[in-house]
């Protein structure tokens, strides 16, 4: 079996963040999300595995990967030019694929159900795809699947009348049909060659397509909503670090976790955490900051306002006067310089006005 990564999107919704950076290559938890995917498929003993990308990203990949050390491991790179859906990025994959079957995983998802799972089901007899599917509670937003009799009778992208609240979601096993119903297949009306599509038309041409239901936190990162959440759990979950290594770290400060510090940061007199991420070579002094990711090498210093539900871009500096009692949250872009106000600037009522 061989394992395939889709990394060519354009991450419209993650902009500013995403004209940096690929979406697959932020961090959760510090670590690049396309790191948890690759990671999930060596579990499964996978070690050829091919990541489409759009070639302008083959060096940004490059760096983030090579922090994998195994020497079984084989990557290739395949390139996607045009953005023209999950399906047609699949299809780029064709002549990698050959005649394997193949774990298919999205690489802005975060997945924590065990991929053994997925592959259990699929090798049962005569099953040519297996899906992982969630419940969720904006089905309107994801492909969602009718079951009946404990089959997928029907897949419908983004519904406006959804049939259930089960979201397919980034993880998938096909056998090399799935090439066959992508070239049979229109683009959508959103001009995409969609994979639910794809595996709507496996469905209807006799093939068995299975599932499992997972229960476990799943999300992707397409939006800083997302990320934050995704943040969130993976911290819960890890959690790895003990509190007095994380406190080590910090001199005169409170820590309030799950919180996250990487390599070579400096944090003095603040408040950090709950559910806090800070990547290497940051600096934070003097604030107080929540629910957040900071990514490498970010300073915030002297913030009047305690920072929460914010994102603090590569190489960002925050900073202000220390005068205030109220909050902020935002998006601080990467290399961004902002001086936040102090309170008297802030809040000035005009005099005589209305
Ligand atoms: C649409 C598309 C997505 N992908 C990958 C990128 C993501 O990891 C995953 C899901 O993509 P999406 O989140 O659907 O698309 P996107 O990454 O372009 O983001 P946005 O909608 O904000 O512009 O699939 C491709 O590799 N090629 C494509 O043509």
């Amino acid at each position: 079996m061989k394992g395939l990564i889709l990394g060519a999107g354009k991450g419209t919704r993650l902009r500013p963040f995403t004209y940096t950076q690929p979406k697959p290559l932020l961090p959760v938890a510090n670590q690049p999300v396309i790191l948890y995917g690759l990671t999930q498929l060596m579990k499964l003993g996978i070690n050829e595995i091919g990541i489409v990308i759009h070639p302008e990203q083959e060096e940004s990949f490059k760096q983030v990967l090579k922090s994998v050390n195994d020497p079984d491991l084989t990557v290739t790179y395949i390139y996607q030019t045009e953005q023209k859906g999950i399906g047609h990025a699949v299809m780029q994959a064709k002549s990698f694929i050959g005649k394997h079957p193949f774990v298919l995983l999205l690489g802005d998802n975060l997945i924590c159900e065990p991929l053994l799972a997925l592959r259990d089901q699929f090798n049962k007899k005569g099953i040519h795809s297996t899906v992982l599917v969630k419940e969720v509670s904006h089905p309107e937003d994801y492909g969602i699947a009718e079951i009946k009799d404990k089959k997928i009778v029907n897949l419908e992208e983004k519904p406006s009348r959804p049939k259930s609240n089960l979201a397919v979601i980034g993880a998938y096993i096909f056998t090399p049909y799935i090439f066959k119903a992508i070239q049979s297949i229109e683009p959508s009306a959103r001009g995409e060659y969609e994979i639910t599509d794809a595996i709507q038309w496996l469905i209807d041409h006799g093939y068995r397509v299975n599932y499992v239901i997972t229960g476990k936190p799943a999300s992707d990162v397409g939006t800083v909503e997302r990320w934050l959440e995704a943040n969130k759990w993976m911290l819960q979950m890890e959690n790895k670090e003990g509190l007095s290594e994380v406190k080590e770290k910090a001199q005169d400060s409170i820590i309030i976790p799950p919180v996250k510090i990487g390599k070579n940061c400096e944090i003095k007199q603040s408040v950090i955490g709950p559910y806090v991420s800070v990547d290497s070579g940051a600096k934070i002094e003097k604030c107080s900051i929540r629910n957040s990711v900071v990514l490498k090498g970010a300073r915030l210093e002297n913030v009047p306002f305690e920072i929460s539900d914010s994102i603090v871009g590569e190489g960002a500096s925050v900073s202000g006067s220390r005068d205030a009692e109220s909050h902020i949250s935002g998006i601080f872009p990467d290399k961004s310089s902002v001086i936040i106000p102090d309170k008297q600037t802030t809040f000035k009522k005009k005099e005589g006005g209305t």
